[in-house]
């Protein structure tokens, strides 16, 4: 058995780019050249194995691929049809891909929620997520599957619904449909089996791990410098999201001023720099960081 630790992504499309970014912040360093299904990680005992998403969690769960980044929908989708039962579980959350499964129907039809899909045809890309939900609610309804364009479904006469992912809406609205129901909330996940690694795989995994967990949170978080009126410290701080303890620096010259310095582990939105104008701040400016360890 290689020693490499192996991780399954997908090749091209929505997931494949994020994915790839993500492990060039934690340090990985790697080149994916068109054709290939394999890209050799050049600065780590690690091999990236390119593939059709849908197929990463039977990946996992047969050793072909110790580890995987998926939609969380589509791990669940491979868990519900999967016969012999599928052993691939979530390990860790990575926050992009965000997306919905939803049930959607024509804005000018007779379906806007769930029980009237009671005796209907829906069409979908995901049986198996959307005959556990059926078959939870009491619904008897046909599943029309599809591998893509789900959405021209009711249009073309095939199902009077479908069961689809939405992120912004906008392919929704471009074919006069509306969601009334979410399903499954999917964000991209770390996936792994419940087979044990080597020692030295389960070392490197637990290191690629806390820098993911870095990336991610240094992604959300932002350094804030301010200065402020020295009655306001307080007002000023509670202000701050996700931040306790700022560090306060006097400022030569000025003794009613100190400038204030903090980690916000949380957004700062205009309005937040709106609301700290009005208390009395001044030249306040927020910076991104680039690394996180604690
Ligand atoms: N509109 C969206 N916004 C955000 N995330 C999405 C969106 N659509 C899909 N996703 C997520 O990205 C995953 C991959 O989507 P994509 O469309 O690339 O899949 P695919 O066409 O099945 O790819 P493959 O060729 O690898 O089988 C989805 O399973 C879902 O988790
Ligand atoms: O709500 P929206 O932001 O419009 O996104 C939703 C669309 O995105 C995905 O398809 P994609 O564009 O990836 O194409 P595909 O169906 O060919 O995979 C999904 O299947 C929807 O069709
Ligand atoms: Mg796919």
């Amino acid at each position: 058995m290689t020693d490499r630790l192996r991780i399954a992504l997908q090749k091209k499309g929505r997931l494949a780019d994020d994915s790839f970014e993500l492990l060039k912040k934690c340090g990985l360093r790697f080149a994916i050249r068109g054709g290939g299904l394999l890209a050799r990680v050049k600065n780590m005992p690690i091999d990236l194995l390119l593939v059709r998403d849908d197929d990463i969690p039977s990946f996992v769960a047969n050793d072909a691929a110790d580890i995987g980044i998926v939609g969380e929908n589509v791990l669940v989708e491979e868990q519900l049809v999967s016969r012999e039962g599928l052993d691939a579980e979530i390990t860790m959350r990575l926050g992009f891909s965000r997306c919905k499964l939803s049930l959607a129907a024509p804005n000018d039809g007779d379906i806007n929620n769930t029980e009237q899909l009671n005796g209907t045809r829906i069409a979908t890309t995901y049986p198996g997520v959307l005959g556990n939900f059926l078959k939870e609610r009491g619904i008897s309804a046909k599943s029309v599957e599809m591998k893509g364009a789900v959405e021209l479904a009711p249009s073309i006469g095939i199902a009077e619904s479908i069961c689809d992912l939405v992120s912004s809406g906008a392919t929704l609205e471009a074919n006069g449909l509306s969601a009334f129901e979410t399903i499954l909330e999917s964000e991209a996940v770390l996936i792994q089996s419940g087979r044990k690694l080597s020692a030295d795989k389960q070392a490197l995994l637990n290191k690629l791990m806390s820098r993911i967990d870095g990336v991610i949170k240094s992604s959300e978080t932002k350094y804030i410098m301010l200065n402020a009126p020295k009655d306001k410290v307080a007002a000023i701080t509670e202000l701050l999201p996700g931040s306790d303890s700022p560090t306060i620096i006097p400022l030569a010259g000025k003794d009613k001023l100190v400038a204030l310095q903090a980690v916000c582990t949380e957004n700062i939105f205009w309005e937040t720099l709106e609301d700290l104008k009005a208390l009395g701040a001044r030249a306040i400016l927020v910076l991104p960081i680039e690394k996180m360890m604690s």
